[in-house]
């Protein structure tokens, strides 16, 4: 469903991923990992480029407006499937079955009761579950993340890769925490500069020997 032949990429004349042949089919969940620098945000939007419609994507530094609250920036992600005489009464006085939706999603995370907060006024986990919820309310089946709980505790890591796991068919997720990527993803792709140096099921994979090549 997705897939890369021999692809390349670059920033200027610095080459960031080299002879990537990749497929996704649908339904997989696939943890990115590898040391900082190896290449995996680049290779997440290279993937997310193919499809950009159908994929919902947590970027690393989440595309929040801080000047709105966190309703509104949940909300957006269903800009797209209002008309936009909807969204602009929305934004002027939120709309009684909007917000029943978007609180669900903010309860599954754990953010229910700030639901007309600032983002500015969030602290970065909450503003991070905010991106997630964001995506989650584009109603697509793929999303893409990048390093979705970094700034996330354990409990609240796992709370938020059982909610991504249960809500979406396909997660790839650039990943830094190696146990999560073991606990909650099917297949794991091991990136290292830029070219993939391991790309296996989950269940095949010793914790310790990826933790060696590719822990921080
Ligand atoms: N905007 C940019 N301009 C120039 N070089 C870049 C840019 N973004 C990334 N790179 C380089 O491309 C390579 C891969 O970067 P990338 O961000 O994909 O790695 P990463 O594995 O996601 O790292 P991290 O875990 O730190 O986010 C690195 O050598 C990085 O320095």
């Amino acid at each position: 469903m997705l897939t890369l032949e021999s692809a390349s990429a670059s920033y200027q004349d610095r080459v960031a991923l080299s002879d990537i042949s990749l497929q996704i089919p649908a339904g997989q969940k696939v943890a990115l990992i590898g040391r900082s620098g190896a290449g995996k945000s680049t290779l997440l939007k290279l993937l997310y480029g193919q499809r950009p419609a159908d994929i919902a994507l947590v970027p690393q530094d989440y595309g929040l407006v801080s000047s709105l609250s966190l309703y509104h920036n949940v909300y957006m992600g269903q800009l797209g499937r209002r008309p936009l005489w909807y969204n602009l009464l929305n934004l002027v006085k939120p709309l009684a079955q909007p917000v029943a939706e978007v609180k669900a999603v903010l309860e599954q995370l754990q953010l229910g009761d700030k639901l007309f907060e600032p983002v500015a006024q969030l602290s970065g986990g909450q503003q991070q579950r905010a991106a997630i919820a964001r995506a989650m309310m584009q109603g697509g089946r793929i999303l893409f993340a990048d390093e979705p709980v970094s700034s996330l505790d354990e409990q609240q890591s796992k709370l938020v890769m059982a909610v991504l796991r249960d809500h979406f068919d396909t997660l790839v997720l650039a990943m830094h925490d190696i146990d999560l990527a073991l606990a909650y993803c099917d297949r794991i792709i091991g990136l290292d500069g830029g070219r993939i140096t391991l790309d296996a099921p989950t269940a095949s994979l010793k914790r310790d020997d990826l933790l060696e090549i590719y822990g921080e």
